[in-house]
């Protein structure tokens, strides 16, 4: 992208196993267990061909548009398989419902497979954890240090002197006539912040550390997608599924494990309390601690913020600019309302964001519409019933959030970018609506939901912004922004 100054601007500112006995394999072996099917009514599957099932299915475009197919087709809760290994497919509105809200407790654990010794994908993480007491104990410290509304308050500080350098860098492109790659300079922005509130710094950009940490952050997203898609294969290609990105897998985390240990011990020198590895080291250390949680823990745990709060707000604040910059009229209604709120002698900061509702509802409409988690995944510890189907215990289950929120029963023209349909309704009606059906998932939902929507909104916020209120931007070359998606990692990418 291009941009310069707004002139007018004064201011410097795991897996399934499934055994001989699961229901799922009778319903393939034979007409004798169609009959065991039909008496527990286990959702439809669709066509599918011998040995592969329905992987042929998904080859074509993104996973997320491929499933969304598939259920528009056959309907919003389905069983298929990839090889032998079955999971459910959710993609309606109502049924997620019934996932998320009546069935919360039962399905908040993933079931992922793990790869031993590993920092990433290993056994100790929280994202991957059963919903037990390692996970309850670090959610805990979690909420009161990192992301609670007072730990929000504390670190306001933080972010707004990196939206500061944020605008610097920009501007300095702007003054020497640079272009910007808008994800790659997000993802500073991103980086910078959740590395001084998990280590107090930001990585140093002189000596390559940052650049070097950006790069693991991408080729884990990467890994990240494969592993999601070799959880799904489970055993048949288990040799092929986990083992295969093995190599890869240990050579990212080995990179993070010499980073991580080096920074432990940085701050086991100063003996401060100013940071979340200084918090995590004090509960590593306190005997009477409810859980006691090892050195692997602080390691994982931060690796797994790192990873969750950089890589998804980045992308979105891409996503959000290439609609912005593509879309004048909702650019500029979005610089009326900033002009009016913050005027044009300072930057935008956190506490001007409630009164910036249509910037706001730009940032819900981008997340919307390009998901940065399109698909999640959950397992049942139990059987349990969904939108009248039975669904047997230790099934996996893949949650699209990108067709629910494009579900065109609960969404009017779901296809259309239009922020409006946020802000149409009161605050009470939307409250009211959400209660009834679960239609806007972008952080998930129910225990295993993203415990930081408030900040993810905040740094997509401030972000999109500080770029909408300083600076025009022209696209290069081109005269349309490239929409088009891929898959990197977990998440949508724009090229
Ligand atoms: C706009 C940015 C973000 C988006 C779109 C996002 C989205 C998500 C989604 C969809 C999930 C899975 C939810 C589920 O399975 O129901 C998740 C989980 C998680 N996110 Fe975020 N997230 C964002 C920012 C952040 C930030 C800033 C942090 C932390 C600093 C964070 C930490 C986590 C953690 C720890 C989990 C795992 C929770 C668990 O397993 O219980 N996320 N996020």
């Amino acid at each position: 992208m291009g941009l310069c100054f707004r002139t007018h601007l004064n201011t410097q500112r795991k897996g399934l196993s499934v055994g001989c006995t699961s229901p799922w394999e009778l319903v393939w072996a034979s007409p004798w267990a169609i009959k065991k099917k039909n008496k527990k009514n286990l959702p439809q599957s669709p066509p599918s061909l011998p040995i592969i099932g329905h992987l042929h299915l998904l080859l074509s475009v993104l996973p997320q548009k491929a499933f969304q197919k598939i259920s528009s087709r056959y309907g919003p809760l389905l069983h298929l398989r990839i090889f032998k290994v079955p999971f459910v497919l959710a993609s309606s509105a109502s049924v997620a419902y019934d996932l998320f809200r009546t069935h919360d407790v039962n399905v908040s654990s993933r079931g992922f497979r793990t790869l031993e010794n590993s920092l990433l994908f290993g056994h100790e993480t929280f994202t991957g954890a059963d919903f037990g007491d390692y996970y309850k104990f670090m959610k805990k410290v979690l909420v009161m240090n990192l992301l609670g509304t007072q730990a929000l308050e504390r670190s306001r500080g933080i972010r707004a002197e990196e939206i500061e350098r944020f605008y610097a860098r920009l501007m300095d492109k702007a003054r020497k006539k640079e272009s910007v790659e808008i994800g790659k300079e997000a993802m500073v922005l991103t980086n910078n912040i959740m590395s001084k509130l998990l280590i107090g710094r930001s990585c140093s950009e002189e000596n390559g550390e940052a650049e070097k940490v950006r790069e693991s952050v991408t080729k884990t997203m990467g890994l990240i997608k494969k592993v999601f898609f070799s959880n799904m294969l489970g055993k048949p290609l288990k040799k092929l599924g986990i083992s295969l990105f093995e190599k890869e897998i240990r050579g990212v985390s080995g990179g993070f494990d010499e980073l991580l240990e080096r920074l432990l011990r940085e701050h086991e020198e100063k003996h401060q309390d100013t940071d979340m590895m200084d918090v995590l080291l004090s509960a590593y250390k306190y005997e009477n601690a409810d859980y006691k949680i090892t050195r692997n823990h602080i390691k994982l745990l931060i690796v797994e913020l790192f990873l969750a709060g950089t890589d998804s707000a980045a992308r979105l604040i891409q996503w959000a600019m290439a609609e912005i910059i593509s879309k004048p009229n909702i650019l500029e209604r979005l610089r009326q309302e900033m002009d009016s709120v913050a005027g044009k002698t300072r930057l935008i900061q956190e506490t001007d964001l409630p009164r910036l509702p249509y910037l706001q509802a730009v940032v819900k409409e981008t997340q919307r519409f390009h998901p940065a988690v399109p698909l999640t995944l959950r397992m049942s510890e139990e059987d349990c019933n969904v939108g009248g189907f039975h669904i047997p215990e230790k099934t996996t289950l893949v949650v699209n959030v990108y067709a629910v929120m494009r579900d065109p029963n609960v969404w009017q023209n779901p296809d259309e970018f239009k922020p409006e349909r946020f802000i149409a309704s009161s605050s009470s009606e939307q409250e009211e609506e959400r209660e009834k059906i679960l239609k806007f998932l972008p952080f998930g939902s129910g225990r295993r939901g993203c415990p930081e929507e408030n900040l993810g909104y905040i740094f997509v916020e401030t972000g999109v912004g500080m770029m909408v209120q300083c600076f025009d931007w022209r696209i290069n070359g081109d005269k349309i922004v490239n929409m088009e998606e891929t898959l990197a990692g977990l998440s949508s990418n724009r090229v």
